[in-house]
């Protein structure tokens, strides 16, 4: 997991690009994939201190390069969805008196009453969900006011279980912000609302009026509205840059500060979807994403309000166990290549000769599994596979999975359908063929694979513009067009999708 960011000048262009390691470029903080997980493998955090200090590190190092700071009219950014940052009492007058002669995590080091935030990947919550949804009525009800059930990484249930577990704490947090309006917070030296896009993944916002539902936000905690402010269309304009900012990178002072959002609304707007595509993000999470008009809430998959357009949503399907479970067949079974794992791909054939397998090696999100399951031909439980069957019944088995609950949310594979590709292994043509085969449809991808920056970089130039109601498709009609990268292949037909389907995933 990085810090990442993307600059594009006036021609849309990418002029800039640089990253931060958490695990390798602040090692102090002893993360592994950015995250700690705890002894009970449910909890998981990361320390909110690191990623002040990524912030740091972004900006000396642009800095060093001769980024030129003076020139940036509007910025904007993406957080990875749910998490949430817990502000202690006193810490806004820190927050709106930085002083430029010292780095952010210095300053901001006795400001967070949570040291270590809870993020997307925790599934500690069960019980606080179960409660959520026995005070609403039930789960579809939960679904029918936030857009989805009660899902244990929502923050909703995330500041239930802190209240819970330790009203003391909760009780000296005069703030709790989400993972993006927390960085926004940092840029604006003020604390920053949350989106209505990011907001709707806490089991707290009504999506329909974008307001908070109280009926919520009592079953969470006491006192929650006051601590999580107003909410706001996701292309505001926030206010301008903090004066720190000015006086230690030398930014403009009529730089403008756009509204933050998650990671996958980012990458929605970065991708510039259009309705019937079909998004597909390969990051450490898999998601699958959807331009939608009418919201259908279920108790499978989640709505979330548009990022782009106020008055449209987006259907969103996330899968933990995706670039990590990658990860660890390509280590056990490609000696940690990638080069290696693209072979096996390319040296077995589309349908595995019957062989699928479900990996889990994490709690599932979608569907609620855990364990690796292999079967073989004729259905039958077998303990292991040959290296290179097991590398596609890896990837079938993901993109399968991707396909079955899309359609189950009411998805329809059209002629025209494209699926638009990003995240890390976007960059991989062999897995990205397996997924045009599996979902029969051409696969594109955009020039970067961090299309989350890249949108947040396109709605920084939109919300200067989005009160005068240009929509961002005219904002960023110039930009690169996605790019073809792979066609399903001939022998690519229906009949072995209908086997996995039947034999149930
Ligand atoms: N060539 C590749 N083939 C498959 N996966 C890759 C490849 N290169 C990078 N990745 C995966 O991409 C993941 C990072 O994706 P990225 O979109 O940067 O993540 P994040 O969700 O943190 O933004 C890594 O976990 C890595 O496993
Ligand atoms: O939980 C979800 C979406 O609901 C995740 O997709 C997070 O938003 C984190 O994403 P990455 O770290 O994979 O980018």
């Amino acid at each position: 997991m990085k810090l990442k960011v993307t600059a594009v000048d006036e021609q849309l262009r990418v002029t800039y690009e640089e990253n931060v390691h958490f695990d390798t470029d602040l090692p102090e903080f002893r993360t592994q994939g950015g995250v700690y997980v705890h002894s009970d493998r449910l909890t998981v955090t990361s320390p909110v201190l690191m990623w002040v200090k990524a912030l740091d590190v972004i900006l000396e190092k642009m800095k060093s390069s001769g980024f030129n700071f003076a020139q940036v009219k509007a910025l904007s950014g993406a957080g990875q969805q749910h998490g949430s940052v817990y502000w202690k009492e006193g810490a806004h007058h820190i927050l709106k008196n930085l002083s430029p002669d010292l780095p952010l995590h210095q300053s901001l080091k006795a400001c967070f009453s949570v040291s270590d935030s809870p993020i997307w990947m925790d599934s500690s919550t069960a019980s606080q969900c179960f409660s959520l949804e026995k005070t609403v009525g039930g789960a579809q009800q939960l679904a029918n006011i936030t857009g989805s059930r009660a899902y244990e990484r929502f923050t909703g249930n995330q500041i239930a279980k802190i209240y819970s577990q330790n009203p003391e704490v909760y009780i000296q947090t005069e703030r709790i912000t989400l993972v993006s309006s927390f960085a926004a917070s940092l840029f604006l030296g003020d604390y920053a609302p949350i989106d209505y896009s990011d907001g709707s993944g806490m089991n707290l916002l009504q999506i329909c009026d974008k307001r908070w539902s109280m009926t919520c936000l009592n079953a969470c905690a006491p006192g929650l509205e006051e601590k999580l402010g107003h909410t706001v269309p996701s292309s505001s304009v926030l206010g301008s840059i903090a004066p720190y900012y000015i006086q230690r990178y030398g930014f403009s002072p009529d730089c403008k500060v756009v509204a933050f959002t998650g990671d996958n609304p980012a990458s929605l707007a970065g991708m510039r979807l259009e309705e019937g595509d079909i998004a597909i993000s390969l990051g450490t999470s898999d998601t699958l994403f959807l331009w939608i008009q009418e919201p259908m809430p279920a108790t499978e998959g989640h709505i979330l309000c548009n990022p782009v357009d106020s008055r449209a949503y987006m259907a969103l399907l996330c899968f933990k166990n995706g670039s990590l479970m990658r990860e660890r067949i390509r280590d056990d079974c490609a000696s940690g290549s990638w080069d290696e794992f693209s072979k096996a791909l390319t040296s077995t054939v589309t349908g595995n000769n019957g062989n699928l397998g479900f990996y889990f090696d994490v709690m599932e999100i979608t569907p609620e599994a855990v364990g690796i399951h292999r079967f073989n031909k004729d259905n039958k439980k077998v303990p292991d596979f040959p290296k290179e069957v097991e590398i596609r019944a890896l990837i079938e088995g993901q993109f399968m999975a991707k396909r079955i609950h899309a359609e189950k949310l009411g998805y329809k594979i059209m002629p025209k359908t494209r699926i638009l590709a990003t995240g890390g292994a976007s960059h991989n043509k062999e897995i990205l063929q397996v997924l045009a085969d599996v979902f029969n449809t051409p696969v594109y991808t955009i020039d970067t694979a961090n299309s989350a920056c890249l949108g947040c970089a396109y709605r920084a130039i939109h919300g200067l513009v989005a009160e005068t109601s240009v929509s961002l498709a005219d904002v960023v009609k110039l930009a690169p067009a996605p790019r073809l990268v792979v066609t399903p292949a001939a022998e690519a037909d229906e009949k072995w999708l209908l086997t996995w389907g039947v034999r149930g995933l």
